[in-house]
C-alpha cells in the first residue's frame, strides 16, 4: 500500500512524518509527502533535519507539490489539519474515500497537527512527539489491515 503524507509547504510536518514512518520498515508499506503550497525541491526545514536526527532519524527530502500523479498514486492520503483535507478533496474530489486527517484516522477523533513552521527547535520536538505518537496508532491500524 501507499502512504501519502500532506501538509502546507512540505518542509516540516509531512516530511517528518514520511521520515517517521518510513523508519518503521513496515513491510508493503511505501510512503511519500507532499504539500499544498509546496515549491518543488525546497529542503526539509533545519530544526525537523535536527529533531528528526536527535531521534536517530535521517532524512533526504526535496519538498514536493501535491499533484494529481501522487493523489493517484495514494492508497490512503493523512493530512496535518482537516483544512487539508477539504483542499485536497476540493481539487481532487476522485479522492473521497482516501482522504482522512492523521488524527481521525489515528485515534477516530477530530483535530489537527499544528504547524511549527518557524518556531523553535522545542516546538519542532513538540510535533516530533505529536507525530511519533499519532503514527503509532497509525501504524497499529494498518498492520491490522494488512
Ligand atoms: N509559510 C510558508 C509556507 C509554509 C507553511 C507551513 C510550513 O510547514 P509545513 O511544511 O509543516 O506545512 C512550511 C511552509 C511561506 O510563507 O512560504
Amino acid at each position: 500500500m501507499n502512504l501519502l503524507f500532506v501538509c502546507t509547504g512540505n518542509t516540516c510536518r509531512s516530511p517528518m512524518a514520511e521520515a517517521i514512518f518510513k523508519s518503521k520498515k513496515i513491510k508493503g508499506v511505501n510512503v511519500k509527502s507532499a504539500g499544498v503550497f509546496a515549491d518543488q525541491y525546497s529542503m526539509a526545514s533545519t530544526n525537523t533535519v535536527q529533531v528528526l536526527a536527535e531521534n536517530g532519524i535521517e532524512i533526504d527530502h526535496q519538498s514536493s507539490p501535491l499533484t494529481e500523479e501522487r493523489v493517484t498514486w495514494a492508497t490512503i492520503i493523512l493530512t496535518m489539519t482537516s483544512s487539508h483535507k477539504e483542499l485536497v478533496l476540493s481539487k481532487f474530489p476522485f479522492a473521497h474515500d482516501k482522504v482522512f486527517t492523521l488524527v481521525e484516522y489515528g485515534r477516530g477523533l477530530a483535530g489537527d497537527v499544528s504547524d511549527p513552521f518557524g518556531g523553535s527547535v522545542d516546538i519542532y520536538r513538540a510535533t516530533y512527539k505529536e507525530l511519533s505518537d499519532l503514527l503509532e496508532d497509525v501504524k497499529s491500524k494498518i498492520e491490522n489491515n494488512l
